[in-house]
């Protein structure tokens, strides 16, 4: 029994390393030279120098965005605020500013004459032919009856329509451009657990409010004219007030964590997303309709239309962030024990084959040194020589070899 424990324990304490063979042959090692320089070069040159995979890249981030957008705009004599002109008010990432505003008021159903000029007689000309096709059309502002009105007797009028009465006209309003955009966006990226804000934590109130975004002069602030957002797309801004438009705002966090976090900054760029449709016949802009309904004493349903012509902004955030593997390694500090584990094995060998007592003999039984069958088979004795096979003769330290020339 005790015999049977003495040797679990011993073979319990043993260490196990891998054993080499060196062939000294000209051929395979001229070969061997070349592609380890081979691969050195690559790594050197393509991987560390041009790919700097010396550093850790990532650019997976969480990010959150809130806005929230104030101002005061004049339209019909009425002064509109945020509430007017926002949608939606909730102060998301994506959110539109009402730039125009066609409001069609007391909207009650009935029938009435269709309002518009030269696109709404090429219906009636239609009407008069194919009246069926009509019941079928989605830009007219209700059903299309079939009666003609106004009529100038040259086959030109209006049509009349069953639907939502009266039917809307166009009228313009707002002067956006001095209204302020408040972004607010923290982020994190996840794999080095870094988050981030948008701007200093130690900016104050009368700060932030007397602060507007400039891109040299004061490029942390987080208020943002909407004239000069839209002028840094480089378009022009009655164009885009006037038809409407997507913008993008993008937020880039490019961060380097080797340097001092404070230098993980945003850098704001803003693009106009549909420029490709700007020089369009149709649909140059963006709009869309809404309707606020009302009930009269009566219980009669009505309500006011409108169309609106607005500037969608769209909040996008990207990251990149780089850290050396010496910076990862003081991020995360239990990563050293698995790298330490892993390395374990190289120090047990340099001192195993370095240190001990009997090192030469390690060395031998690890390096094993094989003469080249063929090149010795040149001169004479050395096949035999060959086949004893080997010479273990090592100097101390470094792992050099001699040749034999006993025979068996
Ligand atoms: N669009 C904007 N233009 C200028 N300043 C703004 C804008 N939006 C917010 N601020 C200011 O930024 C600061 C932070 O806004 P936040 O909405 O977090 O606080 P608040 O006190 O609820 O804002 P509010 O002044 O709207 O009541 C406040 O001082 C606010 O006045």
């Amino acid at each position: 029994m005790g015999s049977v424990m003495y040797s679990c324990v011993t073979d319990f304490f043993t260490y196990e390393t891998t054993k080499s063979v060196v062939v000294k042959s000209w051929s395979v090692g001229i070969i061997n030279r070349i592609v380890q320089l081979l691969i050195i070069t690559y790594f050197v040159g393509w991987v560390f120098i041009h790919e700097k995979a010396y550093q850790i890249v990532d650019t997976g981030i969480e990010s959150s965005v809130i806005t929230k957008v104030k101002g005061f705009g004049h339209h019909h004599n009425r002064v509109m605020d945020v509430a007017d002109y926002v949608i939606p008010s909730q102060g998301v990432g994506v959110f539109c500013i009402l730039t125009r505003v066609i409001i069609t008021e007391n909207q009650f159903q009935g029938k009435c004459p269709e309002r518009g000029s030269a696109h709404y007689l090429t219906v009636h000309t239609v009407l008069v032919q194919q009246p069926l096709i009509l019941h079928n059309l989605s830009h007219t502002p209700g059903v299309i009856t079939g009666t003609c009105l106004n009529s100038s007797g040259q086959g030109k009028g209006q049509c009349e329509i069953e639907g939502w009465c009266p039917s809307e006209n166009d009228t313009p309003m707002l002067d956006v451009e001095n209204f302020t955009i408040f972004i607010k966006n923290s982020i994190r990226f996840p794999l080095f657990n870094v988050t981030r804000g948008n701007f200093p934590s130690s900016m104050t109130a009368e700060e932030i409010k007397t602060c507007i975004y400039h891109p040299e002069r004061n490029p942390f602030c987080p208020i943002f004219r909407v004239g000069d957002v839209l002028s840094f797309t480089g378009q022009s801004v009655e164009n885009l007030a006037q038809m409407g438009a997507e913008i993008g705002i993008n937020i880039q966090w490019r961060c380097n964590l080797d340097l001092d976090i404070q230098h993980c900054v945003p850098k704001y760029s803003f693009t106009r997303l549909d420029a490709p449709f700007a020089t369009n016949a149709v649909s140059k802009g963006y709009n869309f309709r809404f309707a606020k309904y009302y009930k009269t004493e009566n219980g009669t349903e009505f309500r006011t239309l409108h169309k609106a012509f607005a500037i969608r902004f769209d909040v996008m955030v990207t990251g990149h962030v780089s850290c050396t593997y010496l910076c990862f390694v003081g991020l995360f500090s239990q990563q050293i024990l698995f790298f330490t584990y892993k390395n374990g094995t190289v120090l047990c060998d340099i001192i195993l084959l370095n240190f001990l007592k009997g090192a030469k003999q390690y060395k031998a039984k690890k390096f094993e040194e094989v003469m080249d069958f063929f090149e010795n088979r040149a001169s004479p004795g050395s096949e035999l020589s060959f086949r004893a096979g080997i010479k273990r003769s090592y100097d101390s330290g470094a792992v050099s070899l001699a040749a034999s020339d006993q025979r068996i």
